[in-house]
């Protein structure tokens, strides 16, 4: 599906394939986030979901086609010049950092960002600045109540919601997430919703989620891929009224809902 980029997209995909042996995971694939949106990617196991994520963090080579971020091409960036360019994937806490306090974690993602900026200041000043900034970032992302306590010891909500944080923490222009109400009960992923929602406007998001009340309610945008294809961008009512995502995704039960 082509779409002609407007002066308010900060990502752009175009025509991108990735290609491995006889299988194109990722088949022709056109997609635009704009500044400032939360766009919801959607699809069947197997789409290709997490492959255009990949690509688009920079730890997928694609085999053809283009991405360009904030009107730079980054199609064949290394991650860290993406992460530099405000183009940050949230990841899974590593178990080194799940023996270390939320606060201290926190401050290390704010020392990779800001490390160089910071050499100027007395260490301890830079220390001081370093912290009072994760338990800034802390409180945004609900875990203030909890700065000393090791991400281990968390809740799998609250391990998310601090895997968000230290995202934040390397201030995006553009956060990538896949499946960040993974695994979570109602009330964790309620929280979840809350957060991410709480953040529009302060940054740009692009998830991939297979909780579908979420996506419905977060989305400003929403676009479908089946086997590696864009079929669809759209509203939240457009992508339930449409008919191709509805035979290929959806099914019966938002079928019905959009009758
Ligand atoms: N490294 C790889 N080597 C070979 N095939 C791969 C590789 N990574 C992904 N694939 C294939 O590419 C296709 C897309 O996979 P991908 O994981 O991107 O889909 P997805 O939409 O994220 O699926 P899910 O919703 O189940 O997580 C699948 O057929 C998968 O088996």
């Amino acid at each position: 599906m082509q779409t002609t980029p407007t002066p308010d997209d900060l990502l752009v995909v175009r025509q991108l394939v990735k290609r491995y042996g006889g299988l194109l995971a990722t088949d022709h694939a056109d997609l635009s986030v704009r500044s400032g949106e939360i766009h919801a990617l959607i699809g069947p196991n197997g789409a290709g979901k997490t492959t255009l994520i990949h690509q688009l963090s920079g730890t997928v080579a694609p085999t053809s086609g283009h991405i360009a971020f904030a009107g730079q091409d980054i199609t064949h960036q290394p991650m860290h010049q993406r992460v530099h360019h405000g183009l940050v994937r949230s990841y899974q806490i590593t178990s080194v950092f799940l023996r270390l306090p939320v606060l201290d974690n926190l401050a290390l993602a704010v020392q990779a960002r800001s490390g160089s900026s910071l050499r100027f200041w007395q260490p301890a000043r830079a220390e001081r600045a370093r912290y009072a900034e994760a338990a800034a970032v802390a409180e945004r992302v609900g875990l203030g109540a909890v700065l000393q306590r090791t991400a281990g010891a968390l809740s799998h909500g609250e391990q998310r919601q601090l895997e968000v944080g230290l995202a934040l923490a390397l201030r995006p222009r553009l956060l990538l997430l896949d499946e960040p109400m993974a695994g979570m009960g109602p009330d964790e992923s309620h929280r979840m919703v809350e957060l991410l929602a709480s953040l529009r406007g302060e940054t740009t998001l692009l998830l991939v989620e297979h909780d579908m009340d979420a996506v419905f309610r977060l989305a400003d945008r929403i676009s479908a891929l089946v086997s590696g294809r864009v079929i669809a961008t759209g509203t939240p009512d457009a992508i339930r009224q449409d008919a191709a995502v509805r035979k290929a995704y959806l099914g019966d039960e938002h079928e019905e809902a959009a009758a």
